[in-house]
């Protein structure tokens, strides 16, 4: 059975998008809970939102606005998502990549992810930012990959190869940038895991995912990444530590939504500084 958009569907929902701004991005931007006022870098900006295009999923979790915000950064043509949607949220995990294959064909060819994370990394602290080098798709090795149903061969392949999924490029210059920048303290580089959430990690489970080689634990970005990959997009990406996992019983603490937003807020600048540089210099 065909699961998901048609091919002609969201060739015709990319033009309905182009007709409503001037410009024509070729970079992607999706923020993650909290990171949405990378959205604020925008200038000449044309908004478009998610309510407003059809078999658009509606984001309904706070810190995610549902906005398509087309326009510059830095000088360059960019198109930021202000709100993701996550699997958690009740839709089928192919529903919640529809945006990545619209901005495709909107005629975005680098995406670039950006999520708050669990950190699992003992090294890791509060308020670091993490490189994605790599993933493990937990819901997909476990059989609900993004890519599962029907495939239409005009969007990419039935069978991708996922080894190359983080541009290696990008990871080098962004590391520069953080050098130039001031932020190499914080900067780290590791495995994000996806979860399906929305419970937060028992001990056992966090103990589990760090055993598994993750450094970060989060409730979304692999599924982006891997259609994204299925249309040849480059990929990119970036997980804020916004709090540590518990690994210990004794010291084990409860993360929130809102200390997950809030860390969002203090690392907005950095965070705003790192991707538009990225940008400019791509
Ligand atoms: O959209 P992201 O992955 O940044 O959001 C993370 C995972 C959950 O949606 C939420 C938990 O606070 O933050
Ligand atoms: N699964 C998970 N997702 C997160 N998103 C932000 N923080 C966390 C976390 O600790 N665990």
């Amino acid at each position: 059975m065909c699961e998901g958009p048609s091919f002609e569907h969201v060739q015709s929902i990319g033009e309905l998008l182009l007709g409503k701004t001037k410009h024509r991005p070729t970079i992607g931007i999706i923020c993650g809970s909290g990171l949405g006022g990378l959205a604020d870098m925008v200038e000449d900006a044309n908004v478009v939102l998610y309510s407003e295009i059809p078999s658009f999923p509606i984001s309904t979790v706070p810190g995610h606005m549902g906005k398509l915000v087309f326009g510059t950064m830095k000088g360059k043509q960019v198109v930021l998502m202000r709100g993701r949607l996550h699997y958690y949220e009740g839709y089928p995990m192919w529903k919640t990549t529809i945006p990545v294959r619209v901005l495709k064909a909107c005629g975005i060819s680098t995406l670039i992810l950006t999520n708050a994370a669990g950190g699992l990394n003992s090294d890791y602290s509060v308020g670091d930012i993490m490189i994605i080098k790599d993933h493990i798709d937990l819901p997909g090795i476990s059989g609900e990959c993004v890519l599962r149903g029907g495939n239409d061969e005009r969007f990419g392949p039935r069978f991708l190869a996922t080894v190359d999924t983080y541009d290696k490029e990008l990871a080098t210059l962004t590391k520069s940038i953080a050098g130039k920048l001031g932020l190499s303290d914080i900067m780290r580089e590791g495995t994000y895991i996806m979860i399906g959430g929305p419970t937060f990690e028992t001990v056992a489970e966090s103990r589990l995912l760090r055993n598994f080689g993750a450094d970060a634990v989060g409730m979304s970005t692999v599924p982006e990444a891997i259609v994204a990959r299925h249309m040849g997009m480059k990929v990119f990406g970036l997980s804020l530590i916004t709090d540590m996992c518990s690994l210990q019983y004794d010291v084990a603490s409860a993360t929130t939504h809102e200390q997950v937003l809030a860390a969002g807020r203090k690392r907005a600048k950095d965070l705003q500084e790192l991707v538009s540089n990225l940008v400019q210099n791509m």
